[in-house]
């Protein structure tokens, strides 16, 4: 479905050329959610700029449904970590803003709005305007806008970075709800574990300067997954070590 051959990126700068990501593998099934985490610097939000069509490659190549992706594509969504609503339009408004954008009826989508809204526990907010809202409030916003179009991929930079621990908690659970609902296949950059634990089928850690695949860990785990009381506490622990040394290098055999 989303692919990454051979890909590397190179920066060109003042202080010369930083080889931001080398030669990156990837292969994205339909529906899969894949995790990506990794140091501070080592690619993450460079490979996430290059699924999404905003930078090329240097080399090597990135492809959606077999076909190359060379700009950005209306089937692909991309959700940062500032929820970057409209201040001036209602929550409803905010979220069928891609579906104006691309030329549609807002009528046609306005039920499937207000159904993201509702999986999210949003539905008496459509009417709302964004400043009304608490952070995680117009994360959760932005999270329906960014799905409102059914894209066939969403990719997400660090979405949650700038809540509070519980929020962040509470939007990972309803990320995982939405997930299994609609299956869309989806990237998460991430400095969580938990988060990566707790969502992906995958677990992509990259390593730092150049930016490459040190490893890619499947998550085995039943879902809905929970890290709470009825967590499988064992294996989540497991998970949760195994990438923590992968992720500060302790790991045997890392660089
Ligand atoms: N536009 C750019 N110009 C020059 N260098 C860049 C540019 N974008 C990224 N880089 C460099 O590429 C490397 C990877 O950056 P990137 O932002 O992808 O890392 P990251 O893993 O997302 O970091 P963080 O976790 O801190 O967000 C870094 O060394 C960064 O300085």
């Amino acid at each position: 479905m989303l692919g990454v051959e051979s890909a590397s990126r190179a920066f060109t700068g003042r202080g010369g050329t930083v080889l931001a990501l080398d030669d990156i593998t990837l292969d994205i099934g339909a529906g899969e959610f894949v995790a990506v985490i990794g140091r501070s610097g080592c690619g993450k939000s460079t490979l996430l700029r290059l699924l999404a069509g905003l930078i090329p490659p240097t080399s090597g190549a990135v492809y959606l449904a077999d076909e190359p992706v060379r700009r950005p594509s209306r089937r692909v969504s991309v959700m940062f970590q500032r929820p970057a609503l409209l201040p001036w339009r209602t929550v409803l408004d905010n979220v069928l803003l891609p579906a104006e954008m691309f030329g549609r009826p807002k009528r046609a989508y306005a039920a499937r709005a207000h159904e993201l809204l509702a999986t999210v526990g949003l539905a008496d907010a459509a009417k709302r305007l964004p400043h009304e809202l608490s952070g995680g409030m117009q994360q959760r916003v932005s999270l329906c806008r960014s799905l409102v179009t059914s894209p066939a991929v969403l990719l997400m930079d660090e979405p949650f970075s700038a809540l509070d621990a519980l929020t962040r908690e509470e939007l990972t659970a309803e990320l995982q709800r939405v997930h299994l609902a609609e299956g869309t296949t989806t990237v998460l950059v991430t400095h969580s574990i938990d988060e990566a634990v707790m969502l992906a089928d995958r677990v992509v850690v990259l390593a730092a300067r150049p930016g490459r695949i040190r490893e890619i860990v499947p998550v085995d785990l039943p879902r809905p997954r929970s890290l709470g009381r009825d967590a499988h506490t064992t294996e989540v622990a497991e998970y949760r070590a195994r990438l923590h040394d992968l992720l500060l290098g302790t790991e045997e055999g890392s660089t």
